[in-house]
């Protein structure tokens, strides 16, 4: 049986979408059918897979990590999934997109678009090891787990074909970890560890909660826009007056057919 998917990705964070509107076609996704689509020589390729179903009015991301897990939010695939629904299910901007860990509000300008991603929470420091080698983190949620680690130059976190080392007690579902060096006034660079996908070229939950420490460490005014450069491209964050976190980037989608995975 064939089933219709399309592949995109957020600054090179790549996905597959797979359309499900009332959530029979795909309703017993399984982790083994998540690992095989995420498969990049065997499958279609991806950090994670994207389910697009209707729910109520509106639509339900239901994101799976590239090893079958289930994440609460993704930064880079809710604007990969509204432009999905925008492209091809008519929806328009601005649009809510429902996820695990609430609703989503997304608008487009041009070619970028913006997720509103909700209140960050900074939940305290914590410690990760690679290598042997341990850094002091801030624990930061936006929705998902992150411990962001201050470092003077990316190339320290080595190789990360591991998960970084952490501490159970704090993260009892894994973590996300990113390594963020200083490249200017209210910029930074960025490498992450996705939890269930491995290092990937970006994170939009992580720039989040990067942008969220350095404009914690820097003092800086609710507003100030930073701009955050990841192994795929450019995130821009705001963290509002309000306390809302802005994420803004582009979203592509690159190919669509039929897969009997
Ligand atoms: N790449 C995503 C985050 C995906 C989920 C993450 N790996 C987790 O398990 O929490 C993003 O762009 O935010």
């Amino acid at each position: 049986m064939s089933y219709p998917f399309l592949k995109g990705h957020g600054t090179e964070n790549d996905f597959v979408v797979l359309p499900d509107p009332d959530g029979t076609v795909h309703g017993d996704l399984s982790e083994d059918r998540v690992r095989a689509l995420c498969d990049r020589r065997a499958g279609i390729g991806g950090d994670g897979v994207l389910r697009a179903v209707r729910r109520g009015e509106g639509w339900f991301m239901d994101y799976r990590n590239a090893d079958g897990s289930v994440s609460e939010m993704c930064g880079n695939g809710i604007r990969v999934f509204a432009r999905y629904l925008h492209e091809r299910e008519g929806e328009p901007f601005p649009m809510e997109v429902q996820t695990r860990d609430g609703t989503k509000v997304l608008d487009k300008q041009g070619d970028d678009y913006t997720a509103d991603m909700g209140s960050p929470e900074v939940l305290g420091e914590t410690e990760v090891t690679v290598h042997g080698a341990s850094f002091p983190a801030t624990h930061v949620s936006m929705g998902n787990p992150h411990a962001v680690v201050l470092v003077d130059n990316l190339a320290e976190a080595g190789a990360l074909h591991e998960p970084p080392e952490h501490d159970d007690g704090v993260f009892p579902e894994g973590v996300n970890v990113e390594f963020v060096v200083r490249r200017g006034e209210h910029h930074v660079a960025m490498r992450v560890h996705e939890r269930g996908s491995g290092e990937t070229r970006s994170c939009g939950t992580g720039a989040c909660a990067v942008a969220v420490v350095a404009a914690l460490a820097d003092d800086a005014p609710r507003g100030t826009a930073y701009r955050v450069d990841v192994p795929g491209g450019t995130l821009s964050v705001v963290w509002t007056a309000d306390d809302r976190v802005l994420l803004t980037g582009p979203a592509v989608l690159v190919a669509e057919g039929l897969t009997d995975l």
